[in-house]
C-alpha cells in the first residue's frame, strides 16, 4: 500500500508545543501554569511527559482508569489557542481548563470553584477567528460533569458566566467591570473564552473549572499602583488540589457516557 506523501512527511513531534503528533487520548486538561500541570499530573497513575517547549509542559497517564493529558497553555488567549490547536490535532476532543481567577461577584469565597456556563469573548484572539457576535458557551454535558463532580467532592461552587479579558490590568481606557458585575458575571480570568469559541469552531467540547484567587486584580492595586494580586496563598492552593480533583472525576464522568454512548450505538 502506498503511503500518501503528506502522512509521510508528518512530523512526530507538532512544532509550537512538541507534543506527538498523533494518537493522544480524548480527554485533556488544559492549565496556564506549567506547576500546576505538573501538580496534576502527579496524581495521574503512570504519568510521563510527553511534551515541553515554551510554556507548554504537556503530561500523559491514567486517572480511574481513563487515558487523558494535562497540558499548559501559558498565560493570555492567542498563545493558548496554539496549544488547544496542536491538542486537537493530535487526537483530543473534549478539553477542560483547570484555572484560576478573579471573583467579581459577591458571595463568592477565595478557593471557591466557578464552574463556567459561559464566557464574555474579550480574549483579544477569537475576534480574529469568527465575528464577535458568536458565542463562547460550554459544552453543557462538560458543565453537567464539572457540577456533578463539585457536588461529589463537596468543593464549594458557583455556575455561571466568567469574563475573559486579554489585559490582566486595565491601562489608560476604562473597561466595563461594573456593566458586567451588574450583568451577573462570577468572575474574570484570561484564556477560557477562547478555548470555548476554538471548541465550537473545531467540532470539540469544552468547559472550564476556575478556582478564585482573590477579586479582580483591578481592585487590588492600591493607590501608588502596587498590586496586592497574590495567586500563592494556602487558600487557593487548596482550592486548585480540590479542582484538580473535581475535573479529573468530571473526566471521568463525560469519559462513561461516552462508552455507553459507543456501546448504545454499536448495539
Ligand atoms: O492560573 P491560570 O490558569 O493561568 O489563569 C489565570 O491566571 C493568569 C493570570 O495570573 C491568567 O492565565 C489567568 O487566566
Ligand atoms: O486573569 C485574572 C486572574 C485572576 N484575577 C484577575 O483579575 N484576572
Amino acid at each position: 500500500m502506498s503511503t500518501p506523501a503528506n502522512a509521510a512527511s508528518r512530523p512526530a513531534v507538532l512544532p509550537i508545543t512538541k507534543i506527538p503528533s498523533s494518537g493522544l487520548p480524548a480527554y485533556a486538561l488544559v492549565v496556564g501554569d506549567p506547576a500546576r500541570a505538573g501538580l496534576v499530573a502527579q496524581l495521574l497513575d503512570g504519568a510521563e511527559q510527553i511534551g515541553a517547549n515554551r510554556e507548554y509542559v504537556t503530561y500523559r497517564g491514567t486517572w480511574r482508569g481513563v487515558d487523558l493529558v494535562v497540558s499548559s497553555h501559558g498565560v493570555g488567549g492567542p498563545g493558548a489557542v496554539c496549544l488547544f490547536g496542536e491538542l486537537a490535532e493530535a487526537g483530543v476532543t473534549t478539553l477542560i481548563r483547570l484555572g484560576t481567577a478573579g471573583a467579581l461577584a459577591r458571595g463568592i469565597g477565595d478557593g471557591d470553584l466557578v464552574v463556567a456556563e459561559a464566557a464574555v469573548r474579550d480574549d483579544g484572539v477569537t475576534q480574529q477567528l469568527v465575528p464577535a457576535e458568536f458565542p463562547a458557551f460550554s459544552t453543557p454535558e462538560v458543565t453537567l460533569a464539572l457540577q456533578a463532580a463539585a457536588r461529589e467532592h463537596d468543593a464549594p461552587h458557583h455556575r455561571g458566566t466568567v469574563w475573559t479579558r486579554a489585559a490582566f490590568l486595565p491601562g489608560v481606557l476604562e473597561l466595563p467591570m461594573k456593566p458586567y458585575q451588574r450583568a451577573g458575571v462570577l468572575a474574570i480570568e484570561m484564556e477560557l473564552s477562547a478555548l470555548l469559541v476554538f471548541a465550537s469552531l473545531n467540532g470539540l467540547r469544552a468547559g472550564g473549572a476556575l478556582v478564585i484567587d482573590g477579586i479582580a486584580a483591578d481592585d487590588l492595586v492600591d493607590d501608588d499602583g502596587n498590586s496586592g494580586y497574590d495567586p500563592h496563598r494556602k487558600v487557593v492552593a487548596e482550592g486548585v488540589d480540590r479542582a484538580a480533583l473535581v475535573a479529573l472525576d468530571a473526566v471521568v464522568r463525560l469519559a462513561a457516557a461516552d462508552a455507553a454512548a459507543a456501546a448504545e450505538a454499536a448495539r
